[in-house]
Formats: structure tokens, sequence, C-alpha cells
């Protein structure tokens, strides 16, 4: 950048020398009618023409690649920022906004490096070199120059302010355009079955106008901006021409000196016309940077640990959660108060509660997809801040209730916790089938166009969800976790399959600690241990039998056809459907899940 700005002072002041080789013209061989010096004089101009061209040519050249490397450098900087982000900040940012801070506004910024900010100082200089030369041909000159420019920078100011204030707002509009044209483009089946449709285009267009409304203001700001910029610059022109006329009339200037002053003062025009736009640009790349630093400047507050602890080994995988509390941003109320919970190796655990008591929350701890409020939780007795979130993640593995899932192969998208099965190599592709058979997704899978390869659409549109929830569940266990992580993950799925898919996760279950939010009582037998969370506290802990037995509102709220009194539950209970529901899971329990635990 050094370079840059060497190169385009060189080019402007061979520029600016152009006008005194002139006056040494006009004033020497032309005056004196003397030929024999003009071949000097257009040496000169010859020599001072290509210097600037040269110089001109070598800054382009040498802007690009550290304009691109900082645009590069930026948008990779931020991506990885919002990528470490706690989960709690995307739930406070809209996509489009963080889509135009990560692509349109660092676009703006990188304009600005590469040629406006050059050209900025490049120009403001080349007027104060100009007054400079302008004051050796004749300070009056000089002063009259000076006085017509001088409102520019006054003007320039009070342009730059009410600019950057607009130029701002317009970006924001521009971003919730985008997430508007994002959501109903992802929500675009919500809306059309609920005629919601205009409604969008309503908003979008309400929208367009505002964007359209700022867009207009900015324009009225550089138009005025504009009008002052070249009107004064002319009438500088007027001035000199005036002043150096009269003066070369009275004898008091040269014809030289006249020609000189003029080419300088219209030399000055481009630098002073700029100005207009490049204070537009400047402030166009200040509110960029304002937004983009807005994302960037957000505080990881899921970390890495300084001095990161190794994995404990052998890992067993028993977690414990200390009087943990948690509350969203924004949130009204605490979601997770005080919850003291030991879960054992190699146990499946089942979360229950009604809607909001904090399940979810609980369980997007456990991946330290954000860090409790206060309290800890530790996985074998070290605490997971103390833990690199590499290492963490790759024992602890998650499905939820919407499984996302990406534009690219079936493959791409079961191996996105173990890259190294993504190659399509033999050993890759037996360990992705594997886990597809695991989860029951095998039969589709095979009945794909491409099997494996077969590329499926953004979100997975082109299947159906309990076909997304199965491959998002195969991509939790492929990578073999110490702890698996399954909020509602099998809330898609059919009772049949999802009995069949619980049977054959029993291979799975029998070495890892399991962490699952559940309603079916079929799936909670399955649980060693249910918690029952209500109000984002431990409510009860103990078996499904145990819990059936004596917490009147567990009993309500999993077999609300039951009567809520306690009394024996299970083979003994007076439901009927409850009663064919447990057999039944028992039966496929004792095939799939042999040997583990004492319902399995
Ligand atoms: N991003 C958020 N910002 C503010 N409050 C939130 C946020 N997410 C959840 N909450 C609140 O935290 C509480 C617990 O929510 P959580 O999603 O953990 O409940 P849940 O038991 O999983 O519910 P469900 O069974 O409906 O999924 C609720 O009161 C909810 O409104």
């Amino acid at each position: 950048m050094a370079g840059v700005c060497g190169a385009a002072f060189g080019s402007m002041l061979a520029g600016l020398a152009m006008p005194l080789v002139l006056q040494r013209l006009v004033d020497g061989p032309v005056a004196e009618r003397d030929s024999a010096a003009l071949p000097w004089c257009i040496g000169g101009f010859t020599l001072l023409g290509l210097v600037e061209a040269v110089l001109l040519g070598a800054r382009r050249l040498l802007v690009v690649r550290p304009a691109t490397r900082l645009e590069t450098q930026m948008r990779a900087d931020v991506s990885a920022h919002i990528q470490r982000l706690p989960l709690s900040f995307h739930s406070r940012w809209q996509s489009g906004q963080l889509l135009s801070r990560t692509v349109s506004d660092v676009t703006e910024i990188g304009r600005f490096v590469a040629f406006s900010a050059v050209y900025l100082m490049v120009n403001v200089a080349a007027l104060a070199v100009g007054l400079v030369v302008l004051a050796w041909l004749g300070p009056v000159l000089a002063l009259i120059v000076f006085l017509a420019y001088a409102p520019m920078v006054g003007a320039t100011t009070v342009f730059e302010q009410r600019f950057r204030a607009v130029a701002r707002s317009a970006k924001e509009v521009s971003g919730d355009l985008s997430t508007t044209v994002e959501e109903s483009v992802l929500g675009v089946r919500v809306l059309k079955v609920f005629g919601r449709g205009p409604e969008t285009v309503r908003r979008f267009t309400g929208q367009a106008r505002r964007l359209r409304g700022l867009e207009l203001r900015k324009l009225s700001y550089t138009a005025a901006l504009w009008w002052i910029i070249t009107a004064l610059p002319d009438l500088a022109i007027v001035a000199v021409i005036g002043y150096g006329g009269y003066g070369v009339a009275t004898g008091a200037l040269t014809l030289g000196t006249l020609m000189a002053a003029v080419t300088v003062t219209t030399y000055l025009r481009w630098p002073a016309d700029s100005l207009g736009w490049l204070t537009t640009d400047a402030s166009k790349a200040a509110a960029a940077a304002d937004r983009y630093w807005q994302v960037r400047d957000e505080p990881v507050t899921v970390g890495e640990p300084e001095r990161p602890q190794p994995l404990p080994s052998p890992l067993h995988g028993e977690i414990r959660l200390e009087d943990v509390h948690y509350a969203h941003p924004g949130g009204r109320a605490a979601a997770l108060r005080g919850v003291g919970l030991t879960i054992r190796a190699g146990t499946m655990v089942a979360l229950v509660g009604a809607t909001g008591s904090g399940k979810s929350t609980l369980l997007s701890l456990l991946s330290r997809l954000d860090d409790p409020t206060s309290g800890r939780i530790t996985l074998d007795g070290v605490d997971l801040r103390e833990l690199a979130l590499a290492d963490l993640r790759s024992v602890v593995c998650c499905a939820f209730d919407d499984p996302v899932l990406f534009s690219g192969t079936v493959r791409a998208n079961v191996t996105l916790g173990l890259p190294e099965a993504d190659g399509g190599s033999e050993d890759g592709d037996a360990a992705v089938w594997e886990a597809l058979r695991t989860v029951r997704a095998d039969g589709f899978v095979s009945a794909l166009p491409e099997r494996l390869s077969t590329v499926i659409g953004e979100e997975g549109l082109g299947l159906s969800g309990g076909q997304r929830q199965r491959l998002a569940l195969a991509r939790a266990i492929l990578p073999g976790p110490k702890v698996l992580v399954l909020d509602n993950a099998l809330s898609a799925l059919d009772v049949r399959t999802e009995r069949e898919v619980e049977a054959a996760l029993g291979g799975v279950l029998s070495r890892v600690t399991t962490v699952v939010t559940a309603h079916r009582p079929g799936t909670l037998r399955l649980a060693d241990q249910v918690v029952f969370l209500a109000g984002g506290r431990v409510a009860a802990t103990g078996t499904h039998e145990e819990l059936m037995a004596r917490e009147p509102e567990y009993r309500r709220l999993v077999a609300p056809s039951l009567p809520t009194v306690a009394g024996p539950v299970g083979r003994d209970t007076e439901d009927p459907g409850y009663a064919d529901d447990t057999d039944e899971v028992a039966d496929i329990a004792e095939d799939g899940m042999a040997g583990r635990g004492r319902t399995r």
C-alpha cells in the first residue's frame, strides 16, 4: 500500500510539473522566437508524461493484490467469527443482516481501499501541492484559488455527516430486504398454505420503497455537493483568468505565468471534483465498516480455553450439571434455574417437561452451543469450558428435531462430523452405510438415483421430514460419539419407524451416554433415568414407572388419558393403549437392546 501511495504521489507531481515546463516554454523559446530550445521543452513534456503514465499503471497493478487480499481476509475473519459466536447471538441477529455485512459491506470497504482511499489522499495532496505551485507563480493566484476552494471543506464535512447516517440506514433496510427474501423462499410452503404470499410481497415492497426513499435522499445530498464542487473550481478558473489576464495586460505577469496558472487551476479541477464522490465512497465505506465491526466486535462468549485440558483417557462419558443457571439474552425469565444432575456413563437419560420447561436449552449447553450463566457442567469431572471445542464436539454429537441439511450429496451431509469419511473411499462409505442402517435410512438412500452421491436440495427439500431426520441422526452417530444428545430427533418419524430406529440404535446406545427429550411412554421406559423438568428446575428424577407412580404432574404430561391418581403403572395400568404401547416397546427393546440396562 505504501508503494501504491508512492506511485500515486509521483504521478501527481509529474502532472503538476508540466505547467512549469509550459511556463518556461512560453516565456522562453516562444516569447524569444528561439526554436533551438523547443526540443528541450518538448523532451521535458514527454518525460513527465511518461513518468505520469508509468506510475499510474504501477499504482493500479500494485493495489490489486493487497486490496483483494484485504477483502478475502475480512470475509474469512467475519465468517469464522460468526461460526464462533454463541447460539444466543444467532437468535438476536437476522440472517439477511449477516449476509449483507459479509458480502456487500466488505465489497464496499475493499473498493474504498483499492481506489477511493488512495485518490482521497493523493487528491487532497494535489490540491495542497497545486496551491504551493500557484504561490510560486504568484501569491495572489494561490489566494484566489484557496478562497474559491475553502467552502468545499465545510460543504464536504456537512455532507459526510448526513450522507453517512442515511447510507447506514439504507444498508440496514437492504439487510432487512435480504431477510424478507430469504424467509419468503425458505418459508414458501407455510406462506402458501396460510395465503400470506401477498402480505410478504407487501412487506417486501414496503421495504423496497423505504430503500428507494433512502437512496433518493443519498442522491439529493450527493447532487447538492456536486453542485458546489463543480461550480467552485469553475469560479476559480474564471477568477485566475481575470486576474492573470489583467496582470499580463499591465505587465505584472508574464504570459507563461498566466498559462501555467490556468493549467494548474484546470489540473486541480479533477482533484477538486473527485472530492465529492470520494467523500461519498468514504462515507459508504465508513458506514460499511461500522456495520462490519458491529459483528466482528461481538464477544466470543463460548471461546477456547487458554490452556485446554486433554480429553480424559479412557473417556467414560459421565456428565454432571452443578447448579446450572441459564438465561437467554433478552429472555423474560431464566430458562434454567439451578439444575443439578448426574448422568452416569453409558446410561440413557430422558428429559421430560412441558413445552418451554428448558429441555432444549439444557441440551444445547452439553455441546457448548452456549455456556451456563452460572454453575458448571463436567464431562468425566472436567469442566466443559476447559476442553478444546473440537475435542468436546468430537465426543458429544447432537441431532435436533429440525434436521438441517445442506445442499450437497447425502454422503457430505452424513459425514459432517467425520470429514475423513467424505472422500468416497470404500472404508468411508462402509461406515456411512453402517450409520444409515442403524437409523433405518439405508433403504431409502439405496433407492435414490445416485445413492450416497445423490445431491439433495437446499435444506433437504427433496426428502421427507422423517428421511431428513434419519440422515441427521446418522450424522450424529457416525463419528462414534461418547455422548449422544437427541433433541426430539425422532419427532418426524411414524411410531413404527421410531420404534425400529430406537431398537436398532440399541447397539450404539449401549456404548454411549445418551440424553434425549422424549414424551412417548414407550421411549421413556427405555431410559435408565427420567428427569422431569418444570420451569427450568429438576422437579423429579427416577425411572418412568417411579415417576408415573409418584408424580401426578409427570403422569398428566406423559399419559394425559390416565387417571391422575397415583397408582400401579406399567403392565397393571388400566389404560389399554398405554399397556399396548409398553408391551410392544418392551418386545422390540428385548430384540434390539439386549444386554443394556433393566428394561432394555
Ligand atoms: N433464543 C431465546 N431467547 C429468549 N428466550 C428463549 C430463547 N429460546 C428459548 N427461550 C425461552 O427459554 C425457555 C426454555 O426454552 P426451551 O426451548 O429450552 O424449552 P423446551 O422445554 O425445549 O420447549 P419445547 O418442548 O417446546 O421445545 C422458554 O421459556 C423459552 O421461551
